[in-house]
């Protein structure tokens, strides 16, 4: 890199920088990107952590907005030089319309590119998702896939659907001219499921466990591998496939699984590597009620939900899409983000547990 260059000061945008995996790119960005001069945070909600950053040398613009409204969204772009877009509407528990899934991640997203191209900023990065590929509705396994591994990427769920043509999107809009004349450099980063310090649904089983005195019950074999990604390390992707793509162009309409060294493991075994040292046990080597009871037990949440829409939400953990995603094995392994722009996790298996690990049991001790 060129000194001029790398003396170069930079605005980062990061949409949905208050989220589970925004507030880490936003930590990341200001510990691992030394050219950062100003750092805007664009959320629908701002968190109070936010003012501690504000001390800093960095300067931190906390931009409260709707990704949905495309004059606020060009409003936080103008004049940024980068953007990464992790804001979204992650549900799939129905708490939110289909309409609204879409509008906020595939409307969104267009207003994110048409306010790059309009003011002229030049570098993308996309949140995309595992879901985009699978697991299918066919429940066909993906096991330790990449990214060129042929796959039957066909979704009814709303939420991969929006992330699919979102992704499809971002990746079109690669090579547009913005504002300026130069080409919009676009990469899609797809995670698998992300755990870490501030997860949500590690905290409902964490919470559920207690309530059911210590123990979680089985419910998927085993043998079904579900592929999980350590949030420090997506949030060191981002950081890093941002600042490589300002040098070679080679990322441009380029997807990438996020990926780390978290061991392949089924859903909930990998879920008692962390809860199991907070005091927690897993109840049966095999699941304690048959499938078809489970897509009984499933189908009825679904039947409930609908039925008691008009009165109040009801949106449990399981349902028919949740149930199907945790019993088909997805797992990805690949090594094409190092090969394009040298990502190596900054965490490894034993830090990322290990902090996880206190995460948890700091919501214990915060709950008491
Ligand atoms: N959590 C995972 O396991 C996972 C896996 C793969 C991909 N992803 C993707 O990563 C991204 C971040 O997910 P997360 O788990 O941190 O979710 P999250 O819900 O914690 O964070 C999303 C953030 O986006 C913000 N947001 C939502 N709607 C908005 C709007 N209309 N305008 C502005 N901001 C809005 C929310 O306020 C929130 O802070 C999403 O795009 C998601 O699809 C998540
Ligand atoms: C059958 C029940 C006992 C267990 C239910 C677990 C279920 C809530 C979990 C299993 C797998 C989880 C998804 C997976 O880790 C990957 C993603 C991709 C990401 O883009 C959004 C979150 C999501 C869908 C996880 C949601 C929770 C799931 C379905």
């Amino acid at each position: 890199m060129a000194d001029s260059a790398r003396a170069q000061k930079l605005v980062y945008l990061v949409t949905g920088g208050c989220g589970f995996l925004g507030e880490h790119v936003v930590r990341m960005l200001l510990q691992r990107e030394p050219r950062l001069c100003e750092l805007r945070i664009f959320d629908l909600h701002l968190g109070p952590w936010l003012d501690e950053l504000k001390t800093g040398p960095v300067r931190v613009t906390a931009i409260q907005g709707d990704v949905t409204q495309a004059h606020e969204v060009a409003a936080a772009v103008a004049g940024a030089h980068v953007v990464i877009h992790t804001a979204g509407l992650v549900d799939v528990f129905g708490k939110a319309s289909p309409e609204t899934i879409h509008e906020v991640n595939v409307q969104g997203t267009q207003n994110v590119i048409e306010a790059c191209v309009q003011t002229g900023t030049q570098f993308l990065v996309y949140t995309s998702s595992m879901e985009v590929v699978g697991p299918n509705v066919k429940g066909h396994p993906f096991y330790r896939g990449n990214e060129d591994t042929p796959y039957e990427a066909v979704h009814r769920h709303p939420y991969p659907c929006s992330k699919a043509l979102a992704e499809r999107l971002v990746l079109e809009a690669n090579g547009r001219k913005v504002r300026g004349g130069l080409p919009l450099v676009t990469c899609a980063l797809r995670p698998t499921g992300i755990y870490g310090e501030g997860h949500q649904i590690m905290r409902d089983f964490y919470h559920q466990g207690l309530r059911l005195g210590g123990r979680l019950f089985r419910a998927i074999p085993a043998s079904v591998e579900h592929g999980r990604v350590y949030v420090g390390n997506v949030a060191w992707m981002h950081v890093l496939v941002a600042r490589e793509e300002q040098r070679a162009a080679l990322m441009g309409g380029q997807v990438y699984f996020c990926y780390d060294k978290s061991p392949y493991k089924s859903y909930e075994d990998f879920n008692m590597e962390f809860l199991r040292p907070c005091g927690l046990r897993l109840v049966g080597t095999r699941p304690l009620l048959p499938y078809w009871l489970l897509v009984f037990l499933a189908a009825l949440n679904a039947l409930l939900q609908w039925l008691l829409r008009p009165l109040l939400l009801y949106a449990p953990l399981l349902n028919p899409y949740t149930l199907a995603v945790a019993n088909t094995t997805f797992t990805v392994s690949t090594n094409k983000a190092q090969r394009h722009f040298g990502y190596e996790p900054l965490f490894s298996w034993e830090d990322s547990r290990t902090r996880t690990i206190r995460w948890v049991q700091g919501v214990e001790s915060s709950s008491q």
